[in-house]
């Protein structure tokens, strides 16, 4: 779609206040919008500079700063609007708060005294302990104590002419205080809406709510709000009855002509132990339709299910944001091609065995198979068996066979859990080894050049830069839906869903959570309610299903 700026969406292009506030509903543009802005602002500052220049000096390019939750949600929409960056997309640097953070103690963590980095997932720290590792919440910490020290923080400072956050209202105290500090002389463009903070009641998480807002204004911020009309779906039919439902108001017009025009479509009751089946069969009949769709639901394992019956019916999905259990199949099979090339030794295939064990679970502690991997005794005899034919297997064939040994290992020893994320592992990996041997005669020098690119994956995936490529059917979380959106989406939603501890009317939280997640389609919306007993927060919706 070309966009075309309206009235108050130029009006933020042709700003240029030190701080900017944008607030707008979901879908009003505000992150397109700060796009054009951004390149506005580079195009003034290269104007002047022309100007100022008369053969002094020339002094680098002006710089832009993206930072967003999901790398992956800004540069799916950047990449629908390229025209709008244009030729100032290389100047624009894109990156999620924790990849920065990352990127900060690669580079100088020396000067606190990391030397050797190490990102720990939050697996691996339950199974290991080391010096230098950084686990995914002490990156943040860690970071503006290197912003402390004054050579890096003038450095930063120094470094960009305008800043945008994305998600604004969900900022919480550390990131915040990151983008105060490396600020120094830059611009900074916020982007918020007050109705989509979903993410003040998750457990860890500091600081996010609404009073974000009021520290932005503290900085001297002009608010501009960009007016109720969602670019997403221009109908508007999607956008008003999402907003109803956030208000509670189920049974506002709003609502009833969504779902007369079939936009808006609902079924309830539907039996628990056919989750799989029936979201599969609608996600079948949306892409008939020439949708691609999105998949939203709270369980890891329906996601799972869900994936495993569209693979049997041949549809093309990935699973969005499930990060540690990811890097850990394709950090496990990484070792098991290194075993097979004599690099590596068989403890370190178990060990990485262990952390993938530990990662497809939730809880505190790790399972007891990860301890036996690890060396405790009572490992059941037939997985010591199958461990130990995998392994002869994997000496026996070598490097060029050792990806597709990896790729079946789960189901050769039989584990349970985390198949798709094994699965999808061996889709990076594969072909990633192929790539390298073909390209690397000396199969040294193809596995340093192999180890590197899965480093680099690796942390991708876990500050959540890369990880989604553009499948026309995408499975995710319902917390990972913000800035999202596709042409049509089903909502599933389940009898034993858990949304935190709000029990009774008015759901502040979780309805904006509802609204994020309904806010999302271009075209149509499915919610299926699985069971019978659904919980307060959605039972409202029961009444509206057909
Ligand atoms: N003026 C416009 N003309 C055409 N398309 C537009 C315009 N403004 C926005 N869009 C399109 O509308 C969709 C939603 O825009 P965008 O994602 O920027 O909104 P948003 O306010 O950031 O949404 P959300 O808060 O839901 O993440 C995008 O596909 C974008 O390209």
């Amino acid at each position: 779609m070309t966009y075309k700026p309206g009235d108050e969406q130029q009006e933020i292009i042709d700003a240029d206040d030190a701080v900017l506030l944008v607030c707008g509903g979901a879908g009003t543009g505000k992150t397109t919008t700060a796009a054009a802005a951004v390149r506005a602002h580079l195009e003034r500052v290269d104007q002047q500079r022309v100007a100022e220049l008369h053969g002094r000096e020339r002094r680098p390019a002006a710089r832009a700063l993206f930072l967003s939750f999901s790398r992956s949600s800004v540069a799916q929409i950047l990449d629908r609007t390229a025209e709008v960056l244009g030729p100032y997309q290389s100047r624009v640097e894109i990156t999620t708060f924790h990849a920065f953070a990352w990127r900060l103690l690669t580079r100088w963590g020396a000067v606190i005294g990391l030397t050797d980095p190490q990102m720990r997932t939050e697996t691996e720290a339950k199974l290991f302990r080391a010096d230098d590792a950084v686990r995914y919440q002490d990156m943040l910490p860690r970071a503006l104590e290197l912003c402390a020290v004054p050579a890096v923080r003038e450095h930063l400072q120094a470094r960009w002419s305008i800043i945008v956050s994305d998600e604004f209202q969900d900022t919480d105290d550390r990131q915040f205080e990151l983008l105060t500090t490396i600020r120094g002389e830059a611009r900074l463009l916020l982007l918020g809406d007050p109705n989509q903070c979903i993410y003040s009641t998750l457990p860890g998480v500091v600081g996010v709510g609404p009073e974000r807002l009021d520290a932005a204004m503290a900085l001297g911020a002009r608010r501009l709000d960009l007016p109720d009309v969602s670019h997403r779906d221009p109908s508007n039919i999607l956008p008003a009855a999402a907003a109803a439902i956030r208000r509670r108001e189920f049974t506002h017009d709003a609502v009833t002509a969504a779902l007369d025009s079939g936009r808006l479509q609902v079924r309830a009751g539907l039996p628990l132990n056919q989750e799989a089946d029936v979201v599969a069969e609608t996600v079948q009949r949306l892409r008939e339709e020439g949708h691609t769709v999105g998949v939203f639901s709270h369980h890891i394992d329906a996601t799972t299910g869900l994936s495993d019956q569209l693979t049997q019916r041949g549809i093309n999905h990935e699973i969005i944001g499930l990060p540690e259990c990811l890097t850990a199949a394709l950090e496990a099979q990484h070792t098991m091609v290194r075993f097979a090339a004599g690099v590596d030794d068989w403890d370190l295939v178990r060990q990485q065995l262990a952390v993938f064990v530990t990662s497809s679970v939730r809880g505190r502690q790790a399972p007891d198979l990860a301890w036996m991997l690890l060396g405790r005794p009572g490992m059941p005899a037939t997985l010591d068996r199958r461990l130990t034919e995998l392994r002869e297997a994997l000496l026996a064939d070598g490097t060029a066979d050792a990806a597709e040994h990896a790729a079946g290992a789960h189901a050769t020893l039989g584990l349970t859990r985390g198949q798709s994320h094994w699965h999808s592992a061996a889709r990076l990996l594969q072909p990633l080894v192929a790539r390298h041997l073909r390209r690397h005669p000396d199969p040294a020098d193809a596995l340093e050049h192999l180890a590197a690119a899965i480093d680099t994956h690796r942390t991708g995936l876990l500050t959540h830069t890369v990880g989604e490529p553009a499948t026309p059917v995408q499975l995710m979380g319902l917390y990972q839906t913000k800035g999202r959106e596709a042409d049509a989406t089903i909502v599933v939603l389940r009898s034993n869903d858990f949304y935190g501890s709000e029990k009774k009317e008015p759901f502040d939280t979780g309805s904006k959570l509802l609204y994020v997640v309904l806010s999302r389609a271009r075209h149509k919306t499915v919610v299926l309610l699985f069971g019978d007993d659904p919980q307060p927060l959605v039972a409202p919706l029961v009444k509206l299903a057909s």
